[in-house]
């Protein structure tokens, strides 16, 4: 990728406001720190984020929601106020003072990336602070509170008629999925963990989308223990298939890290390589595309796998070793810049990986004879 035509979205206050959320500590500046460290910074147009204001959140999420947890944001803590609960605010999305800001920082962060492509200013753009996609129009979700991911794909529409959706995350892209499940303008695809009893329980094959969304929503459910190459294989088969169907004109990546071998959410078993191959494969289709961060709760891992995505983007090859910073100790005991994958055991049987993808592959075929058919009568 020429390097200009990359847009990082950073600020040290940006960083400070998306660290002060108690339950990542840190783990925005480890992310940039790293970043930084590798000398990549210099290869990419950083440009300083905006606020979201109330009106750019309102383009998804409703008044009363946004109301609501603007006052109890400003009341921190001891807001219990009894409709929190209608709007999921408490227990997975605890109200923590300032909240509300931290919100606006982040969405005002993604729609800053997403203008950039929007107006043509660049080709990729960054923004591994965000990625928040259980967020719902009027109810917090799985420590989402707005989900900037839905912004950044609303913001593309106003320039490009279709666009695709990757959720690369441990978990399903719900927030996502259900925002856009009536309309054949954005393909949601995610590809997540789907067990009885694992958050948000929703992702299933089954899940197609609804009324003229229908076949726009896909789904690839899959088991605990998979490794890069059989991850790599099933998004390769998928990926090809929807985009010469679907056509998209922009696509939006989240590459939560939840997925990576060592993460506390102890499910699949892939390393940043294999990410790194998804991503090239999005990378070779050459259309403007906005990376999200989202879940990882090895912030050494996650910020070890962002770093070398950015990288992939700028065609820069990461020497193994750390590089000395600030969070260097956060690196051992290896000190190293590869994720080992753990000897846990895959599985997705083989035959359950054929089922799922000749049922994708059945949803897409669908795609296309609905693609064909609206063609048609476009044509008339
Ligand atoms: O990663 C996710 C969702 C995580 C999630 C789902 C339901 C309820 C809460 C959730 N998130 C968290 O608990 C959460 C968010 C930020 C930092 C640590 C968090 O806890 C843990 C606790 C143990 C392991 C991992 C994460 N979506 O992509
Ligand atoms: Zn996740």
């Amino acid at each position: 990728m020429a390097s200009s035509r990359v847009l990082y979205v950073h600020s040290d206050d940006y960083v400070r406001t998306c660290d002060s959320m108690a339950r990542l500590p840190h783990r925005a500046s480890m992310v940039h720190l790293l970043i930084k460290a590798y000398g990549l910074l210099k290869f990419m147009r950083v440009i300083a984020p905006r606020m979201a204001s109330h009106d750019d959140l309102a383009a998804f999420h409703s008044d009363a929601y946004l109301s609501h947890f603007e006052l109890v944001s400003r009341e921190g803590e001891d807001a219990d106020l009894p409709e929190s609960q209608q709007y999921g605010l408490g227990y997975d999305c605890p109200v923590m003072e300032g909240v509300f800001e931290y919100a606006a920082a982040v969405a005002g962060a993604t729609l800053t990336a997403a203008e950039g492509l929007r107006n043509g200013v660049c080709d990729v753009a960054l923004n591994w602070a965000g990625g928040w996609h259980h967020a719902k129009k009027d109810e917090a979700s799985g420590f989402c509170y707005v989900n900037d991911v839905v912004l950044g794909i609303l913001k593309l529409r106003e320039q490009f008629q279709r666009v695709l959706y990757i959720d690369f995350d441990l978990h399903h892209g719900d927030g996502v999925e259900d925002a856009f499940s009536f309309t054949p303008k954005v393909v949601t695809l995610s590809f997540h963990k789907f067990s009885p009893g694992f958050f948000p329980g929703t992702g299933d094959i089954a899940e197609v989308g609804l009324g003229r969304g229908r076949f726009y929503s896909i789904n690839v459910p899959l088991s605990d223990g998979i490794a890069d190459e059989k991850y790599v294989d099933i998004c390769h088969s998928v990926l090809q298939a929807v985009n010469t169907t679907f056509l998209p004109e922009a696509v939006v990546c989240q590459f939560g890290a939840d997925t990576l071998a060592g993460d506390p959410m102890c499910s699949f078993n892939l390393t940043p390589k294999g990410l790194g191959q998804c991503l090239q494969i999005v990378l070779g289709w050459q259309k403007p595309t906005l990376l999200l961060g989202g879940g990882g709760y090895h912030l050494a891992n996650t910020a070890r796998c962002w770093t070398y995505l950015t990288a992939l983007v700028l065609d820069q090859v990461l020497a193994s070793e750390i590089p000395e910073h600030q969070f260097f100790p956060e690196y051992g005991p290896d000190y190293v810049l590869e994720v080992t994958p753990g000897c846990r055991s895959d599985t997705n049987n083989p035959a359950h990986l054929d089922q799922v993808l000749a049922e994708i592959r059945a949803v897409v075929r669908a795609e296309i004879w609905n693609l064909a058919m609206v063609r048609a009568i476009a044509r008339h």
